[in-house]
């Protein structure tokens, strides 16, 4: 990139964006003419300097907290995706942004190690990053162009912003309209070849999940010309009332179908666009089991395959329409708690014993704690659980108690009534408890929890009433309550940092999710992940070392590593083969990575691997009954510790 890669100097920098808007030749080779466009809107348009701009934009806290809640649906579907996105990036420097169509940054989630970066340029939550204030950059021309775009260092057209590498992508709403942009920002000089594709897969992923919860009172058509694609990323959606009445439609299906714009179909009744009728399509909507079922699409006549989602459960606009048609009234089926559990494990018998644990009490509003590292799926597993609940007709509503600052949780948690605090709605905020009234509340780390609101929790869960801020009437409240934290609570509670009677409140009964490098199933799982991230039908093939490498690997980052991985590697291998160089370095060179868990079996030669399995075998089959394994080896039940504690494997608690 020449000139691009170098350092230039105010005055430097300045010759160069003015050659590139002259047309000088040589500067435009170097740029692509999507940034000397930029450049030419921030200097006739904006009357920008790109040395002297003037300071940057941060909106007022009020206003931003007006802004976040405007957006907190997008915020919430978004905040998975972008923490997996992060971890995926983890240890590279990046920060993960999530701005509002105008470019103020409502969500950032940075490495310490960009931090001092980001506050210089003010990449900091309520930043505005439009062109007009902050010139070429990322987020401001992907807001314009409404494509992922990367800008990367003298690209900009600040100098002040001039050492950074963003790459960013829209997402749009189900309309077609721009609604967010998603952005992975760092040091330039830490630029990585793939964050353009990862990120490009995050903002899919959020808009998909965007469209499916702005449609969720109506079918949904998925799509795609080839059957194993249907369930995946690139599916085509496409939203209709029960009346076949075309409600919105994704990028994929517009493409697939050869549009420019959802426009061109929203209005239009669905049996035209496809050869079905409306009555089979809604039938197909409702049976138990449906495969993916071809279909001719009439403009093109070309051959689709299809599925047909019902409109979620209790959304009651659509349901009284769609019995209309339906021809056949489906049996509600009782039941069948275990459905939920099935895809946790594949023959781990810990995991096993977890969900039969937790089917036993499920029903008795018991208050459940799961434990276990971060990423191990205590987030996926207290879903299941709601799902195989009598009360999963009813919400599910999830509370981060650790990516909160701590003066929203309070409000966050028990909501607040109109003109409670300064900057507070007009209408007020139900809050999450209530919220999740008749359902399931999930307080995520509830470990980080201020000790202050931790003595107000216990109250409601102990009075099962909430009093919202600036309220005075305790509203009765039914909540099943899960809660997890992959920090060591007694040590908490020791620590004076955590109530011990809100502890024993909170554990009606506590399950353990192992990590995943104590799984027995990991290599099903990582075939079975594999299968998931690349399409069902898609037969992505290991070669053997890298497959072994993988199961070698002590997993710090458990299920969510292992998933961000497998994304990156089944996008990025060639010939539907998973090679050891698709693997990222940490894998391959597992020696030159940092200590991060020395606990695990990293580093042990493979005798003490084998010895490793086999004490986790017989500590399986004695239930984790440490005497017992013990007296059969044996052994004192202290030797017996300290060989679990040289092996990295955890006590069962
Ligand atoms: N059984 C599973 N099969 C496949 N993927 C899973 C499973 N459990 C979890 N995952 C994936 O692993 C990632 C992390 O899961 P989850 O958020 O539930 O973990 P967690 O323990 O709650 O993490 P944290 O402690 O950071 O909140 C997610 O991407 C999830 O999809």
């Amino acid at each position: 990139m020449g000139a691009a890669i170098m350092r230039l100097s105010g005055s430097e920098h300045a010759a160069l964006v003015k050659a590139g808007i002259a047309g000088d030749a040589v500067v435009c080779e170097q740029f692509d003419a999507m940034t000397v466009a930029s450049w030419r809107r921030c200097f006739s348009g904006y009357g920008l300097d790109p040395i002297d701009a003037p300071d940057p934009v941060v909106v007022p806290r009020a206003d931003l907290r007006e802004r976040q809640e405007q957006s907190c649906r997008l915020l919430e579907i978004a905040r998975h995706e972008m923490s997996d996105l992060y971890q995926q990036l983890a240890g590279s420097g990046h920060a993960i942004i999530l701005t509002d169509r105008e470019g103020v940054l409502l969500n950032y989630i940075g490495d310490p190690i960009f931090t001092d970066t980001a506050a210089n340029v003010r990449l900091q939550t309520g930043a505005v990053w439009d062109e007009r204030t902050q010139g070429t950059n990322a987020i401001g021309t992907c807001l314009v162009e409404k494509k992922p775009l990367v800008v990367h260092k003298t690209a900009h057209y600040l100098l002040r912003n001039a050492r950074l590498t963003c790459a960013a992508a829209p997402i749009l709403d189900p309309h077609g309209n721009l609604l967010a942009i998603l952005d992975a920002s760092s040091e330039a000089e830490l630029a990585q070849k793939h964050t353009m594709v990862l990120l490009n897969m995050s903002a899919q992923m959020i808009e998909n999940r965007v469209f499916f919860c702005a449609m969720k009172e109506a079918y949904v058509f998925r799509c795609h010309s080839r059957a194993e694609f249907i369930g995946t990323l690139g599916e085509g959606l496409v939203a209709f009332t029960p009346d076949g009445r075309v409600l919105a439609a994704n990028r994929s299906a517009i493409f697939q179908m050869g549009l420019d714009a959802p426009q061109r179909i929203v209005g239009r009744e669905i049996q035209e666009l496809f050869a079905i009728s409306l009555p089979m399509l809604l039938e197909r909507a409702h049976s138990q089991s449906c495969p993916a079922f071809p279909i001719i699409e009439t403009r093109s006549e070309r051959r689709f395959f299809a599925k047909v989602q019902a409109p979620e459960k209790g959304t009651a606009r659509t349901r009284a329409t769609a019995s209309r048609h339906r021809p056949r009234p489906a049996i509600q089926k009782a039941p069948d708690s275990r459905a939920p559990f099935e895809r946790l494990h594949l023959g781990d018998p810990r995991m096993q014993r977890n969900i039969e644990t937790v089917t036993k009490v499920l029903g008795r509003d018991l208050p459940c704690l799961l434990l276990g590292e971060t990423g191990v799926g205590k987030d996926v597993f207290a879903r299941a659980m709601h799902q195989a609940s009598a009360r999963r007709d009813r919400p599910f509503v999830a509370l981060n108690c650790a990516s909160l600052p701590e003066s929203l949780i309070e409000s966050e948690l028990f909501g607040y009534r109109p003109g409670a605090f300064t900057g507070a709605s007009r209408d007020g905020s139900r809050g999450k408890i209530l919220q999740a009234d008749g359902g399931t509340l999930f307080l995520d780390e509830i470990g980080d929890m201020p000790i202050d609101l931790q003595a107000r929790l216990l109250q409601v869960l102990e009075d099962r009433r909430v009093v919202p801020l600036g309220g005075e009437t305790p509203i009765p409240v039914s909540i099943q309550l899960i809660s997890a934290t992959h920090r060591d609570v007694r040590a908490l509670i020791a620590e004076g940092r955590f109530r011990e009677d809100l502890y024993y409140r909170i554990n009606g009964i506590s399950i353990q999710i192992p990590p995943l490098r104590d799984r027995r199933d990991r290599r099903e799982l990582i075939l079975a992940l594999t299968r998931e991230e690349s399409g069902d039908g898609i037969e992505i093939e290991w070669e053997a070392e890298a497959l072994e490498r993988m199961l070698a690997y002590p997993w710090p980052g458990n299920l969510r590593q292992l998933r961000n991985i497998l994304r990156a590697a089944t996008a990025l291998c060639e010939d539907q083969r998973i090679r050891t160089r698709d693997l990222p370095e940490e894998i391959r060179y597992p020696e030159r990575a940092p200590d991060r868990h020395d606990r695990s079996a990293r580093g042990l030669g493979t005798l003490a691997i084998a010895e490793r399995e086999a004490l986790l075998e017989l500590l399986e089959d004695a239930r984790w009954n440490v005497s017992r394994v013990a007296k059969n080896l044996g052994l004192s039940r202290n030797t017996l510790y300290r060989r679990m504690k040289r092996y990295g494997i955890e006590p069962a608690r």
